[in-house]
């Protein structure tokens, strides 16, 4: 499906007004606005530690934010992920969550759940309606392996699969749902870049088959390919929103990945007397300039070193990333 610019005009998919999340005496997303529309891939950046994930667990229910409302195609969302799944919105997760131990089919028959009507004692009897929705959901995750390239690999168990196809599976899982809305956490964190290349492709597909993405991610080149609009968080605010031009070019957002505060910035204030007490002591301690880009990589290597390494090194195949803990689901 093309999208023309009238349907993004017309059809929000999503709306967060006014979200804002405090843990205590931190305020991790503060007053965010964003709308998703029909037929758009919007980015999300922001330097580490911005509230880019807390916002992703304020709109699918996985935290109740302090402030604010988000709503699905008009019709304000429970929070509580599973009904927010029913509703139509599915995620994936920065750090991979498959079940490690189940096959690649079995992975996406889980995410179809939502979607099955036959309650327990249909289950147990195995009824004719039963074994009907068995069937179809098998068709359908079937469809999805094909859709995502790993018909193949139907049979082998998740966690034998390379990095970037566990990462795929993941979004065929959350597709399993038949979303309109898909959010995507970090999708190419630690994939090499003809991986990342191959998730830019399947992305454009998604949307192509007329699901929305909103999507986080450090790798900026990915994000400016592939978004029809951005917005950058910097401590918790929506610093800009606009076209990839005109974000790449907000010297606003250049200085908070590269780390020169601008007046008037979420912080910069606070840098400033920390800057000015350290040249009235004579200390010498670095500023803020002499450490670029340290939170806040810009390449697809650094971005997954940040933001993957930690979470995703350890024990998935090929050293990198991990297959899930067992028994988590969206
Ligand atoms: N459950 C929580 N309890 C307390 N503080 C939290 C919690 N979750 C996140 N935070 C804090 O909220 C802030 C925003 O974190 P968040 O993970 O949303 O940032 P992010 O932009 O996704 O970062 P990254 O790019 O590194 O993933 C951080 O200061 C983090 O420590």
């Amino acid at each position: 499906m093309t999208t023309t610019t009238t349907d993004i005009a017309t059809s929000p998919v999503l709306e967060a007004s006014g979200v804002t999340m405090k843990f205590g005496g931190l305020t991790a997303v503060q007053n965010v606005d964003l709308n998703v529309n029909a037929g758009e891939i919007v980015g999300l950046i922001g330097p580490n530690g911005a509230g880019k994930t807390t916002f992703f667990n304020c709109l699918t229910g996985l935290y109740v934010p302090t402030e604010g409302k988000v709503s699905y195609k008009g019709t304000v969302l429970p929070a509580k992920p599973h009904l927010v799944t029913m509703a139509g919105v599915a995620r994936t997760f920065q750090n991979i969550r498959l079940f490690a131990n189940m096959t690649v089919l079995e992975n996406v028959l889980v995410g179809r759940h939502t979607r099955t009507k036959e309650g327990l004692w249909s289950a147990l009897l195995r009824g004719p309606g039963f074994k009907r929705a068995e069937a179809a959901s098998h068709e359908r995750a079937m469809e999805l392996l094909t859709f995502i390239g790993l018909e193949h690999k139907a049979d082998h168990l998740a966690r034998n699969l390379p990095y970037g196809e566990q990462r795929k599976l993941e979004i065929a899982r959350a597709m399993a749902s038949d979303p309109g809305l898909l959010l995507l956490d970090e999708p190419t964190a630690g994939m090499n870049p003809q991986e990342t290349r191959a998730a830019e492709e399947l992305i454009f597909a998604i949307r192509d088959q007329g699901i929305a993405v909103l999507v986080i991610e450090h790798d900026m080149r990915f994000i400016f390919n592939l978004c029809d609009r951005v917005a950058c968080l910097v401590q918790g605010e929506k610093l800009v929103e606009g076209t990839p031009e005109v974000v790449q070019g907000d010297e606003r957002v250049v200085a908070a990945y590269l780390g020169t505060p601008f007046e008037g910035a979420p912080g910069a204030e606070e840098v400033a007397e920390v800057e000015a007490a350290e040249a009235h002591s004579g200390g010498g301690g670095a500023t803020r300039t002499d450490e670029p880009a340290a939170s806040a990589p810009t390449t697809r290597t650094d971005a997954a070193d940040a933001a993957g390494t930690s979470e995703s090194a350890s024990d998935a195949p090929g050293g990198k990333g991990t297959t899930s803990q067992e028994g988590e689901t969206q």
